[in-house]
């Protein structure tokens, strides 16, 4: 066993803001170094490692982009009608190289390569067809109707940037580029265990004194939706530092971060700080001001980054949503930070104790004439409380320094499951 170590902070630590703690937390997470290559079926939701160039123009070539006629300009002398007699018919994936008879129309379909000499394509609909002529009355707009080659991406040009989540929309474009193997962050390895011995698992007999785990299952499952996390559920992990600090110290030297809940307040049974004392871990965060989950800890442990997330199950849930998770997408590797939150107003009347930022949960059916969701509270504010944030549509924001909401009172409102 290890001999204690200082933390930089301990239990009677300073109290930070959720923004300062969050700073705290991503600070202490560095991107996971190196990369993988992957076919990009199955790269849907990692973190491109490097600029990806365009393999190929998009579109490849110039194509109509209606069904209709394909033409010239300049052959459309004086003020009309004009009569253009049809020279050929050219559907999508023609591959003949076509230039485009003087005088003359083609009679093109959507995503058909437009022919050499065409500037325009009228849509069928705009002109009357005789036999193997066309009569149109209006003058045509150079260019209309017709997708030029590279208008989308142009070749060779960076599609997208190194740090971004490979989205359906942003694999579509890959695709559309031709490119079919994509350079991912690997992912980040996460363990998560539960302590407490008052705990038990769904499935089995409750003794006397015991609770259901569902901590557990809040992580495994949020964790479970980020395809750039590799999961290690540990499980429970009795109230017992001798097993807390051999789960812990195996867990960080196995893994990127490692997530517990439960055991980081103040009673002789809250075991973490202690351990985590005695494994030299460098703490950064041990108190927030937020409502719930105040009994936060975060820090390094060797190598890993370890969040002590709090046991109460809302509390678990808004620690990690707040602060575990944007430092979790830093070491990932992720550049862009999920910005989802929606102006509201409350339709509730709360009184509250000032000093801490109360993450609240709420459901709304009504808008105001802004469209600003009306806000309805749901639960008391208990941490111990799953049911209120399993029936919430979003959590409501309640500034610090807030005594009193009052209906009307602007709030934001963001989603606890993003
Ligand atoms: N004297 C003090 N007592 C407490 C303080 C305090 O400052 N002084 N803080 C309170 C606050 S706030 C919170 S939040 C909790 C945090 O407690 P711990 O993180 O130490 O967690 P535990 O004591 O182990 O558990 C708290 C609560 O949550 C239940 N729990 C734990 N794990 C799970 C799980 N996996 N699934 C479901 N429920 C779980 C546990 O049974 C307890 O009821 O401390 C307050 N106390
Ligand atoms: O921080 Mo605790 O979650 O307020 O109950």
């Amino acid at each position: 066993m290890s001999s204690p170590a200082a933390c930089s902070t301990g239990k009677s630590g300073p109290t930070l803001s959720v923004d300062a703690a969050r700073l705290r937390a991503k600070a202490a997470a560095c991107p996971i170094a190196g990369k993988e290559i992957l076919p990009i079926d199955q790269a849907i939701g990692r973190v491109i490692a490097a600029p990806i160039m365009a393999a190929h123009a998009l579109p490849p070539f110039d194509n109509s982009a209606m069904d209709g006629y394909a033409l010239r300009l300049s052959d459309l002398t004086g003020d009309g009608p004009w009569y253009l007699p049809i020279y050929t018919r050219i559907a999508a994936g023609d591959a003949r190289s076509l230039t485009l008879a003087a005088g003359a129309a083609a009679h093109i379909f959507t995503g058909a390569p437009v022919p050499f000499g065409a500037d325009a394509v009228v849509i069928q609909e705009q002109v009357t067809r005789a036999n193997d002529m066309i009569l149109l009355t209006e003058r045509p707009r150079l260019g209309q109707n017709i997708r030029r080659q590279g208008e989308d991406v142009a070749q060779g040009v960076q599609a997208l940037a190194a740090g971004l989540a490979l989205t359906p929309p942003r694999l579509a474009l890959l695709a559309g580029c031709g490119v079919s193997s994509v350079a991912v962050r690997p992912r980040v390895r996460v363990a998560i265990l539960s302590t407490g011995d008052e705990l038990s698992e769904p499935g089995s007999t409750l003794g006397p004194g015991q609770i259901y785990n569902s901590n557990r299952m809040l992580l495994r499952a949020t964790l479970s939706c980020f395809p750039w996390v590799d999961l290690t559920d540990l499980g429970i992990v009795t109230d017992d530092p001798t097993c807390i600090q051999g789960a812990i110290r195996h867990a960080a030297q196995t893994n990127d971060v490692v997530i517990s809940s439960g055991g980081v307040s103040a009673g002789e049974e809250d075991h973490i700080l202690d351990v985590l004392r005695l494994e030299a871990a460098e703490l950064d965060v041990l108190k927030v001001a937020i409502r719930p989950g105040k009994p936060l800890t975060v820090g390094r442990l060797g190598q890993a980054l370890y969040f002590g997330l709090p046991g109460n199950p809302y509390a678990a849930a808004i620690t990690f949503s707040q602060i575990a998770k944007p430092a979790l997408r830093r070491a990932a590797g992720l550049m862009e930070e999920p910005d989802t939150w929606l102006p509201a107003v409350a339709g509730f009347t709360y009184s509250r104790t000032t000093g801490r930022r109360e993450y609240v949960p709420v459901r709304w059916s009504e808008r105001d004439s802004f469209g600003r969701p009306v806000l309805m509270r749901l639960g008391q504010g208990a941490s111990a409380s799953i049911s209120p944030m399993a029936q919430a549509m979003g959590i409501a924001v309640v500034p610090p320094e807030i005594d009193m909401v009052a209906p009307g009172q602007a709030l934001t409102v963001e989603s606890l499951a993003e």
